[in-house]
């Protein structure tokens, strides 16, 4: 079966950043799902499986973060004995990285490429504030646009005033209340996966994402976990992430249910989550301040006038603190490889 690549994203920059390994027996194609070591990949003649070039194993050797995710742009090469291998991995626009363990402050990329990144978050039980400020924050830091997706509307006697008063903790950022179980709101989300767009969602396990990608795909396409609605805890079942095509669209990318999403180097991300606190910090008598006991402080006075709300600050102080103990863990491990290679030379 014959694909058009540009339904997916494919165009003149990627064409171009394709050029230098344009050879007879090489193609472009992009990741739908990657597994250890095997990825699967749509290109213009179809699915194919790929392993991992030589290449590409050196580059993630040094940096797990380069390996090639969902979403990837890629080179294939097509060898003689049938075997198809990735040669390289596109330059990415945008990628959603979480931290992979508390040892090792390396990332791993969940989704890479996407246009709109959407927090995905149930209207029921209560929205998690704190939970959607910090994956807003990733969401920004990934570089797309990020989008606040309300879900299992259905299950709420005032969705939209849930979702006004949730606007407060997203300034910039659309807020959208989907039932996927009434077809609310579904059709609006579609217009974030049109021709050439890709969206990926972000969420804990249990917020209803596979079953947005199914209500997006128009089949089901992802499992959907079976959870007692009585709490709303989920069970963690989607182990996988997977590019999933939208008919007559673009595509979705469901991230795995989420536990502890690491934050990875995200002061952007976290100050434009924040944009209201960024603000009003640019207004404080010290370039340097850290509001907390500093004489003329805006951010500090916001709170005191009641125009920003406590807990509003409880959370960014929380989210810098990490960053700040995240960024000097990695100091140090650079401090350490450097150290490292100084004895053996
Ligand atoms: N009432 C209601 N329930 C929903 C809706 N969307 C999803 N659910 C239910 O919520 C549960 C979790 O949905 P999933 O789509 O599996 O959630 P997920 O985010 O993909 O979870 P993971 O796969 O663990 O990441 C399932 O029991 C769904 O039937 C909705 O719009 N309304
Ligand atoms: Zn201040």
């Amino acid at each position: 079966m014959s694909h058009d690549l540009s339904q997916l994203g494919w165009d003149e920059s990627l064409v171009s950043a394709y050029r230098p390994y344009d050879r007879s027996d090489a193609t472009a194609g992009r990741v739908l799902r990657a597994d250890r070591g095997v990825c699967t990949v749509l290109g213009s003649d179809g699915v194919t499986r790929a392993s991992l070039g030589g290449n590409v194993l050196l580059k993630a050797a040094k940096d797990p973060a380069l390996l090639p995710c969902a979403g990837d742009w890629v080179v294939l090469r097509h060898w003689p004995d049938r075997r198809t291998t990735i040669e390289a991995v596109l330059p990415r626009r945008t990628c959603l990285l979480r931290r992979t363990s508390d040892k090792d402050s390396t990332g791993q990329v969940l989704a890479a490429n996407m246009d709109t990144v959407a927090v995905v978050e149930p209207i029921h039980p209560e929205p998690d504030d704190a939970r959607i400020e910090r994956l807003l924050a990733l969401a920004w830091e990934s570089g797309a646009r990020p989008l606040l997706v309300l879900t299992k509307a259905d299950m709420s006697p005032t969705p939209e005033a849930i979702s006004r008063q949730i606007a407060a903790i997203a300034p910039g950022v659309p807020v959208v209340a989907v039932s996927a179980r009434l077809a609310l709101g579904v059709e609006q989300l579609r217009a974030y996966a049109g021709k050439g767009r890709t969206l990926a969602l972000l969420g804990r396990s249990g917020a209803g994402k596979s079953t947005l990608v199914n209500a997006l795909a128009g089949t089901p396409v992802m499992p959907v976990q079976q959870i007692r609605d009585v709490d709303g805890k989920g069970r963690h079942t989607t182990a996988y992430r997977n590019l999933v095509l939208v008919p007559g669209g673009g595509a979705v990318l469901d991230t795995p249910g989420i536990r502890g999403v690491g934050l990875l180097d995200t002061a952007d991300g976290l100050a434009r989550a924040f944009a209201d606190v960024t603000e009003l910090a640019a207004r404080c008598r010290f370039d340097d301040c850290r509001h907390e006991t500093e004489p003329a402080c805006a951010v500090a006075l916001a709170v005191a006038d009641g125009s920003l709300a406590p807990r509003r600050l409880a959370s960014w102080r929380k989210l810098r603190h990490e960053i700040e103990v995240e960024s000097a863990r990695q100091s140090a491990r650079l401090a350490g490889t450097a150290g490292h290679r100084r004895r053996r030379s």
